[in-house]
């Protein structure tokens, strides 16, 4: 089975991404940690571009020991001459000469006739083949270039000494039958008396990255360039880790395979996330949050009975340690009692039933409910009160430093309207400082969350408060809801008081067991 060499330019075409700039630590912290993922060949930078980018490509091209390490030049001998100054301590340095085919580029952008690009060609890769034995040439732009001006601009880098050409689908343009076509075709016609390997580099412009990536290797590319994550200019560059999967999953439609140490790609992918500070989406194939979470029930049962099911990747496989079954509104039975399992709950079969029945009417109302929800669900402990709590007084005073004063008047046991005032950094601290003086007991507030349950200007606000007895360590949940935020708010955190005073009071006995407290 065919082998495809990885060129990965996260820190080239990647850093083209508007907004990052990883220094030169962080540069080489990522070098190594591609070394280790299986690349065998780095685009470390354009050593033209910057002092900083020059001096990246350095020290990477003295610290990598098995990968290839290479620079983008312009057809421009001085950027050749700082690649060279850049890698000469490379074990194994490269060079990449580019320069522009389409039309569109030669015009207005060049300002040169597809002869001057031809001549440029032989200039400069031949220039570069003198400084360095591995020559990689790319026409940019290659997709929107006339195929017969592709093949002549190939031909020309091969006869001045290229061993790789890259043929970039530059504004992410073309399509997979487009792209394969290409391949074959350059595969066909390009004559060389030496193993010269072509290879894709796809922008996601359309979102096609992957599927033209994988395209041109179906066409023969013997090497794919991308970058982790896909970052890289305007919608971005392939994504390195979803053709790696890809190939492994369906070596059996492409007949190849790669050296990509495929359980190093989480940590691959969150390093890059972190140092380019782009977070990797919840919904992004083989390295997002939820690509091996389960919500809906069918999904959950199934995987629960066997993860193939709906798992075509396993977790495991790109270094992710489980998978997940999030409950929601759309889960089932089968998770519900799985996550009891887990959580050490015990419960017969007809609590089962009414436990999963008010799951589901919290669910409806929470989007995510945690393991804290599902303890408070079981312990009984958990209230919602949405005719809403009744406040003689509830008034907000904005202070001139910036600070809140909220008053609120309840009634207190013996029905006694009883004022109170507190001040907070934000009315919802003042209103529940307030509550604090009213209940007067010893509370920690866990977790605070605030949805919108109806859309629009006249939405009403749904407040979830998650409180500690701290004298007892029992958790209580509780809900508000008003058209007022701050109502919400103090409405959620005066129930879950109230539940603090219940047991304070002997009146509500359940509690979590020690081994369930958080
Ligand atoms: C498709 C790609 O991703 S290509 C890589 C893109 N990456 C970058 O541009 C990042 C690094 N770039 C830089 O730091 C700067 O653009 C530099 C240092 C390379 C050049 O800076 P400047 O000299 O100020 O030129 P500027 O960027 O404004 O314009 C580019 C010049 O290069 C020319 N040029 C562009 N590509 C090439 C090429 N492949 N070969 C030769 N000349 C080229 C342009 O025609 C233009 O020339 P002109 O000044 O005669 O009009
Ligand atoms: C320089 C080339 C390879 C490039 O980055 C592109 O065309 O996108």
């Amino acid at each position: 089975m065919r082998k495809i060499e990885f060129l990965d330019t996260s820190l080239r075409d990647g850093e083209q991404t508007p907004g990052v700039n990883f220094s030169v630590k962080e540069k080489v912290a990522i070098a190594k940690q591609l070394e280790k993922w299986g690349i065998s060949a780095i685009e470390a930078g354009f050593p033209a571009a910057s002092p900083d980018s020059f001096e990246a490509v350095q020290q990477i091209a003295k610290t990598l020991t098995k990968t290839a390490v290479t620079g983008l030049a312009r057809a421009v001998k001085s950027d050749i001459d700082a690649a060279y100054e850049a890698l000469k301590d490379a074990k194994f340095p490269q060079v990449h000469v580019f320069i522009a085919t389409s039309p569109v580029h030669m015009t207005y952008k060049l300002k040169k006739t597809p002869d001057e690009v031809i001549a440029s060609i032989t200039e400069h890769v031949s220039y570069a083949k003198s400084l360095f034995d591995v020559v990689e040439f790319s026409p940019e732009d290659a997709t929107r270039t006339e195929k017969d001006f592709l093949l002549r601009a190939v031909q020309t880098a091969v006869d001045a000494g290229a061993t790789y050409i890259n043929i970039p689908d530059t504004v992410g343009f073309t399509t997979p039958s487009e792209y394969y076509e290409t391949f074959k075709f350059l595969i066909e016609n390009v004559t060389s008396d030496r193993e010269i390997i072509f290879s894709p580099h796809c922008h996601d412009d359309l979102g096609m990255a992957t599927a033209n990536t994988l395209a041109a290797i179906k066409g023969g590319a013997g090497r794919i360039e991308g970058t982790i994550n896909g970052i890289g200019e305007r919608a971005g560059n392939v994504a390195l880790e979803e053709v790696a999967v890809a190939l492994e999953i369906r070596k059996d439609y492409y007949q190849a395979t790669s050296d990509i140490v495929l359980n190093e790609t989480f940590t691959t992918s969150e390093l890059v996330s972190r140092f380019s500070g782009i977070p990797v989406p919840k919904n992004k194939a083989v390295v997002g949050g939820n690509a091996f979470a389960h919500e809906s029930g069918i999904h959950q049962d199934g995987v629960l009975k066997n993860p193939e099911t709906y798992e075509i990747i396993t977790p495991e496989m790109v270094g992710v340690k489980k998978n997940s079954l999030p409950l929601g509104k759309l889960s089932g039975r089968h998770a519900f009692v799985e996550k009891l399992h887990e959580l050490d709950i015990e419960v017969t079969d007809s609590e089962v039933q009414d436990l999963f029945a008010k799951f589901k009417i919290l669910a409806d109302k929470k989007h995510e409910i945690t393991d804290t929800d599902i303890r408070a669900l079981v312990a009984g402990t958990t209230v919602e009160n949405h005719e809403g709590f009744q406040f003689d007084t509830l008034t907000i005073a904005s202070n001139l430093d910036g600070t809140q004063t909220v008053t609120v008047a309840m009634r207190n046991v013996d029905n006694e309207s009883i004022e109170t005032i507190a001040n907070g950094s934000g009315s919802v601290e003042a209103a529940f400082n307030a509550i604090d003086k009213f209940f007067n007991q010893t509370v920690k507030l866990e977790s605070y969350t605030i949805v919108a349950v109806t859309d629009g200007i006249d939405a009403q606000a749904e407040v979830h408060v998650t409180v500690e007895n701290v004298d007892t360590g029992t958790i209580f949940n509780a809900s508000g809801l008003d058209f007022d935020v701050l109502r919400a708010s103090a409405i959620a955190y005066s129930n879950a008081n109230t539940l603090v005073q219940r047991e304070n009071a002997g009146i509500i006995t359940k509690k979590i067991s020690e081994k369930d407290t958080i």
